[in-house]
């Protein structure tokens, strides 16, 4: 049976994403009241700029004050798209101090606060929702958190930003350069306000520690993931991975060790076979593996990025939030109590591609392959090829097979001793075989 009496929503922040919640929230109002069981009315909108023009929304709604929006004590369900952690974080717990429920899409503050906001909202009986935080559209926080509950999951890989895998193939498909590639990706608002996030990948880093949390009912943070960003990867990186049939993606890779004593949890560029499913995730689109014990292999594809698509996932959480609030309950809250201990990058196994530059002379590959050898590396293939500068110089493709990323380092340092090697061109890890 419908409720008359509404559920009141704050808004804050009124950007990309927020300016779609007000905008879907409007128009959908019957269908969403239809599916909470009470209309759902937008009480107010917290915004830096109210001199903006902004469509559709109640001017009268409109305040710069958010601490007062979410004080005042009527409201049930906070939505915080306003980003970054200050002044976010604190709104949010004031919020559960006021009694409401609260969705956000704020991955960097999740990734470094979410314990003590799932701790304040529990503390408050409240909801604390955001699938909106990780890939977008793509419902995969829920998934993990419920759908999955029941299962063991080992590994979650994919690609999860849609800024830089927007940029990543169009220098591959255009041979498009970087900034051109990165001024579009803002534009069609997939860039968070600093796009030193996406592609320094802290924002990849923050959903990687956000799925590991939830994959593996133990507290990841931001400081516990690996991460490298993708501002160095050249049009000769693309040309070699076009050689050995593979390309380039941004990944994202939460794995549970082989002896299930630990995790770790990493974000790099990496090499990946044209066959992957992967190697086809085009544009702003982000695809993310679930590995699970009876599940089996999972994938979940879709928009990653933009402002509709976000609003998507925002809205399903209000949905499931208000839903709660009507039935006086609320949903699953935080688990980490497996608490595994986060390794480091040295246990990380995978395969390496190296680009050597070496003296074109007798010898120089077996004094390489000694130190491999040497470091428990074991090669997969090695590819040589004179230069044509008549330099005397050689460069030397190297494909490992499976082996820590602790080895590989010292291997490298080794190699960088030996004489007849001149440099390291480049090293890639291979992923996805
Ligand atoms: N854009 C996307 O594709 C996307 C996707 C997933 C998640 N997100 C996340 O959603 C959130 C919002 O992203 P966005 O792209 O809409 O950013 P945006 O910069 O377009 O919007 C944020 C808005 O918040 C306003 N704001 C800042 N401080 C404020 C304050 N104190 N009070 C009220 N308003 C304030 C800003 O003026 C701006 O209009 C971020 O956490 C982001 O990481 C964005
Ligand atoms: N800037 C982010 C937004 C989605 O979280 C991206 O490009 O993926
Ligand atoms: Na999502």
């Amino acid at each position: 049976m419908m409720r008359t009496r509404p559920l009141k929503v704050a808004l804050l922040g009124c950007g990309v994403v927020g300016s779609e919640v007000a905008r879907i929230m409007t128009t959908h109002a019957d269908d969403l009241a239809a599916r909470i069981g009470a209309p759902v009315e937008l009480a107010g909108v917290a915004v830096r700029r109210p001199s903006r023009v902004r469509e559709g929304i109640d001017p009268s709604l409109v305040t710069t004050d958010a601490t007062a929006l979410v004080k005042r004590g009527d409201i049930d369900v906070v939505v915080e798209v306003i980003g970054g952690i200050e002044p976010a974080r604190t709104l949010i717990t004031t919020a559960f101090e006021h009694g409401a429920s609260v969705v956000s899409a704020n991955k960097a503050l999740l990734a470094q606060d979410g314990a003590a906001l799932h701790a304040a909202a529990e503390e408050h009986d409240a909801d604390l929702y955001y699938e909106a935080a990780v890939a977008g559209a793509i419902p995969l926080i829920r998934p993990l958190r419920e759908s999955l509950a029941g299962d063991k999951v080992n590994r979650v890989l994919g690609i999860v930003n849609g800024t830089t895998n927007f940029i990543l193939d169009k220098m591959d498909s255009t041979g498009a350069g970087y900034q051109e590639a990165l001024d579009e990706a803002t534009a069609l608002g997939y860039a968070e306000a600093d796009p030193t996030a996406d592609v320094e990948a802290f924002d990849a880093a923050a959903k990687a520690a956000i799925l590991a949390g939830i994959a593996f009912h133990t507290r990841v943070r931001l400081d516990d993931v690996y991460r490298e960003g993708m501002t160095e990867v050249t049009a000769a990186d693309f040309a070699t991975a076009k050689e050995m049939g593979c390309t380039i993606k941004l990944l994202a890779i939460c794995e549970r060790a082989a002896d299930g004593a630990s995790v770790t949890a990493r974000v790099h560029p990496a090499m990946i076979p044209l066959s992957h499913p992967l190697a086809s995730v085009r544009g702003a689109y982000n695809a993310v593996f679930v590995e699970s014990d009876a599940s089996g292999q999972l994938m979940f594809y879709g928009p990653g990025a933009g402002g509709a698509p976000t609003a998507s996932a925002v809205l399903g959480d209000l949905v499931a939030v208000c839903r709660n609030r009507l039935n006086g309950a609320t949903g699953p809250g935080e688990s980490a109590y497996a608490a595994l201990p986060v390794s480091g990058m040295g246990e990380v196994v995978t395969r390496f591609h190296i680009s050597l530059d070496v003296a074109d002379k007798p010898g120089v590959l077996a004094q390489v392959a000694t130190v491999f050898a040497e470091h428990g590396v074991s090669i997969d293939t090695v590819r040589q090829q004179g230069r044509q500068d008549g330099g005397g110089e050689a460069s030397l493709v190297v494909v490992t097979h499976r082996a820590s990323d602790a080895a590989l380092n010292g291997t490298v340092e080794a190699l960088r001793k030996l004489d007849t090697v001149r440099g390291v061109a480049s090293i890639m890890r291979v992923e996805g075989e």
